[in-house]
C-alpha cells in the first residue's frame, strides 16, 4: 500500500536541499549505471530546468525508458522532488469535506451554487478558482448524471474537465518558469504521459467513448476537444494519477489528482528506494527511504509490497496495464523473499519452502496461475526434497479457506468473535495433511491485521497489542531477511498503533497498579520512538504524519 497523504509544506530552500542531499561520504562508490550507456533519446529541457535543483539525473533508456537516478550518494529522508498537481478533484464521497483548492477541511461550507458540486473553505480559495471554474462550472454539473448514464465514474470525468480547462488557460498563460513557489506541471507535460490506451478493456474505451460525447455537449467553446483526445486522456489518469490525503493525513485518499513530473520520471520497483507523500494545496513529494548510491535508479511502489509475485504483477496488469520487469520480479524465486510470500514449509528440513515458479504474462493475464497449473511435484528451495503439488494447493486452499471464512463473518455478520477463530487458525496454521504456511506468507500477515482490529473490537487489549507486535515483528522480518524497505509507512502505523494501545492499557490500570501503569507508559513511549523515527524518514519534520506521533509523545 502506498501511503498518499498531506503534510504541512516543508519550505526548505532549494540551494539549502541540495546540500542536505548529496551525502558528504562518496565513498560507497558502485559501479556505474549501466542505464547511462543505453540512452535513447534526450530529455526535454524543460524537464532538466524544473528539476535541476533536486538531486537526480533523468535518463532514458531502451529497457527502462524515461528514469530518473540519484545524482549523489543519497542518504534516508531526502526529498528528491516535490511537486504541484497539474489539477486535482476531491473525491465524491468527500465532495463537500475538503476544500476543492487547498484541500482542507470545510468548516463552513461555500458551494457553487450553479453547479452545486464545488466548495471552497474560503473567500480566498474562491477567488483563486474562478478563472478555471467559469470554464467548468457547467460541464461539471452534468458529470454525476453522464457518469451515471455511461457507467463512467463522475470523478474521473470531473478530473478531465478540470484538466482540458487547464490546458486552455496554459495557452493563454504561457510564462516561464518562474522562481520561489512551485507552479503546478503544465498541461503539456502530461501528453507526455503513457496512457496504455491499447491495453484497456475495449469495453471500457466504450463506455467512456459514450461519456466523453456527451461531456463534451456540455463544454464551452474555449475547451472543446476530440472525444478521441479525451478518451486518451482518461487512459493517461487512469494509468498515472494518484490518490491525495487531506491535510490532517487522516484520510488517505480524499483525492485524485495528476502529477506528470513525478510519474514521467519514476519508475515502480516492488522493492523501492523512494516513497510518495501527500503535501498540502495538492502536491507531491518523491522522498528516499533508504540510502541510494550514486546512479541507482530511483524507484517508488505503485502497490502492496507484501503480496506475491503473481498478485503485484497481476495487480499492476490490472490497475496500471503494464507487466513489473522489476529487479524483485525478475530475480529467481528460489532465492527471493517471493517463495516466502506464497510458501508453504518443506516438510523433509523445515528450513526453506517449495518453490512455485511465477506465472508467465500469457497465463497471468487469462486469470491462471503456475500454482494451479504444475503438475508432479514441487522442489524444497534449500534440501531439494519433493512434495506432490496437491499436498502445497490444499495447505494454501484450506488457509485461503480459513482467511475467507473469517474476513465474512467480520464484514458480513459483524462476528468478531468468529472472524478472530478463523483467522487465528492461519495464523498459526500447520496443516496435518499438506504442510505448515511459511512465517512470512502472506496470507499470515493480511489475517494478523483484520485480527488485531477483532481483539480490539472485543475490548482485549492485551491480544491486540500481541497481535500488533507479531505484525511489526514480520514486517521487520521482511526487512531484514526478505531486504524489503524497512521505512514505510505502513511499518510507522503498526508502532503508533502499539503507542496508542499500550497507552489505553495505562489509562486502563491507573488508580490499581502504578507499577503497572508506568510499565505500559514505558512501552507506549517506546513504540511512538519508533513510530517517530520512521516517520521522520518517509514525511519529515514537518508533515502532520510527524506532528501527529510528536504530540502522542507530549501527552505522556
Ligand atoms: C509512470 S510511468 C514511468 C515513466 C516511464 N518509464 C516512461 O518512460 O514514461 C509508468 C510506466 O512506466 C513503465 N514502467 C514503470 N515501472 C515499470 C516496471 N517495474 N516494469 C515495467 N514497466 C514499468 C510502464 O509502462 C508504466 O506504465
Amino acid at each position: 500500500m502506498v501511503s498518499t497523504e498531506v503534510e504541512q509544506i516543508s519550505t526548505i530552500g532549494l540551494d539549502e536541499k541540495l546540500d542536505q542531499k548529496c551525502s558528504i561520504d562518496g565513498k560507497k562508490k558502485k559501479k556505474k549505471s549501466s542505464s547511462n550507456k543505453k540512452t535513447t533519446s534526450p530529455i526535454s529541457p524543460y524537464y532538466e530546468q524544473v528539476l535541476a535543483s533536486y538531486p537526480l539525473k533523468l535518463n532514458n533508456s531502451k529497457a527502462k525508458g524515461r528514469h530518473a537516478v540519484a545524482q549523489c550518494n543519497l542518504e534516508e529522508g531526502i526529498t528528491l522532488c516535490q511537486e504541484q498537481a497539474t489539477a486535482f478533484v476531491v473525491r465524491s464521497p468527500f465532495i463537500d469535506h475538503q476544500c476543492h483548492v487547498c484541500l482542507s477541511d470545510l468548516e463552513q461550507k461555500m458551494m457553487c451554487s450553479s453547479c452545486n458540486k464545488t466548495f471552497y473553505c474560503s473567500e480566498n480559495c474562491l477567488e483563486k478558482d474562478k478563472g478555471i471554474h467559469a470554464l467548468v462550472c457547467q460541464p461539471i454539473a452534468q458529470t454525476e448524471a453522464i457518469g451515471h448514464a455511461t457507467d463512467v465514474d463522475a470523478d474521473l470525468l470531473r478530473l478531465m474537465t478540470i484538466l482540458m480547462a487547464r490546458k486552455y488557460l496554459d495557452t493563454l498563460n504561457q510564462e516561464d518558469i518562474k522562481e520561489g513557489d512551485i507552479q503546478p506541471t503544465p498541461y503539456w507535460c502530461l501528453e507526455d504521459l503513457i496512457s496504455h490506451r491499447e491495453n484497456a478493456d475495449p469495453a471500457f474505451i466504450k463506455v467512456l467513448t459514450e461519456a466523453s460525447q456527451r461531456l463534451a455537449m456540455e463544454m464551452p467553446n474555449e475547451i472543446q476537444t476530440t472525444v478521441e483526445e479525451m478518451v486518451t486522456l482518461a487512459c493517461r489518469i487512469n494509468s498515472n494519477a494518484h490518490g491525495l490525503g487531506d491535510n490532517h493525513s487522516r484520510n488517505t485518499d480524499v483525492a485524485l489528482g495528476l502529477f506528470p513530473l513525478g510519474a514521467l520520471f519514476f519508475n515502480h520497483g516492488c522493492n523501492p528506494n523512494t516513497a510518495f507523500i501527500g503535501l498540502p494545496n495538492g502536491q507531491l513529494a518523491f522522498r528516499t527511504i533508504r540510502p541510494v548510491a550514486k546512479d541507482e535508479e530511483l524507484v517508488v511502489s505503485y502497490i502492496d509490497l507484501y503480496s506475491d509475485r503473481d498478485e503485484r504483477r497481476q495487480a499492476l496488469l490490472h490497475s496500471k496495464h503494464f507487466w513489473c520487469k522489476c529487479k524483485r520480479c525478475t530475480g529467481p524465486i528460489e532465492k527471493s523473499v517471493d517463495r516466502f510470500l506464497q510458501g508453504v514449509v518443506c516438510t523433509q528440513c523445515k528450513e526453506d519452502v517449495y518453490i512455485i515458479q511465477a506465472t508467465s504474462l500469457e497465463h497471468l493475464s487469462k486469470g491462471k496461475r503456475a500454482l494451479y497449473m504444475e503438475q508432479g511435484s514441487f522442489k524444497c528451495a534449500k534440501c531439494g526434497s519433493e512434495i506432490a503439488c496437491d499436498q502445497v494447493r490444499e495447505t494454501l486452499d484450506d488457509a485461503k479457506k480459513s482467511y475467507m471464512l473469517g474476513m465474512s463473518a467480520i464484514r458480513q455478520e459483524r462476528n468478531y468473535k468468529q472472524g478472530a477463530e478463523k483467522l487465528e487458525q492461519i495464523t498459526k496454521y500447520n496443516s496435518n495433511k499438506g504442510g505448515e504456511l511459511h512465517t512470512m506468507n502472506a496470507l499470515r500477515l493480511n489475517s494478523l491485521i483484520p485480527l488485531m482490529n477483532c481483539k480490539r473490537h472485543k475490548n482485549d487489549l492485551k491480544s491486540a497489542i500481541d497481535v500488533n507486535r507479531s505484525i511489526i515483528g514480520l514486517m521487520e522480518q521482511y526487512a531484514t531477511e526478505g531486504t524489503l524497505p524497512a521505512n514505510t509507512s505502513e511499518i510507522s502505523d503498526f508502532w503508533q498503533n502499539l503507542g496508542e494501545l499500550c497507552y489505553e492499557m495505562a489509562t486502563d490500570i491507573k488508580g490499581r497498579s502504578s507499577i503497572l501503569e508506568k510499565k505500559w507508559l514505558k512501552e507506549a513511549k517506546t513504540a511512538f520512538l519508533h513510530a517517530l523515527k520512521v516517520r521522520l524518514v518517509i514525511f519529515g519534520g514537518n508533515h502532520p504524519k510527524t506532528k501527529s506521533i510528536e504530540k502522542s509523545l507530549a501527552r505522556l
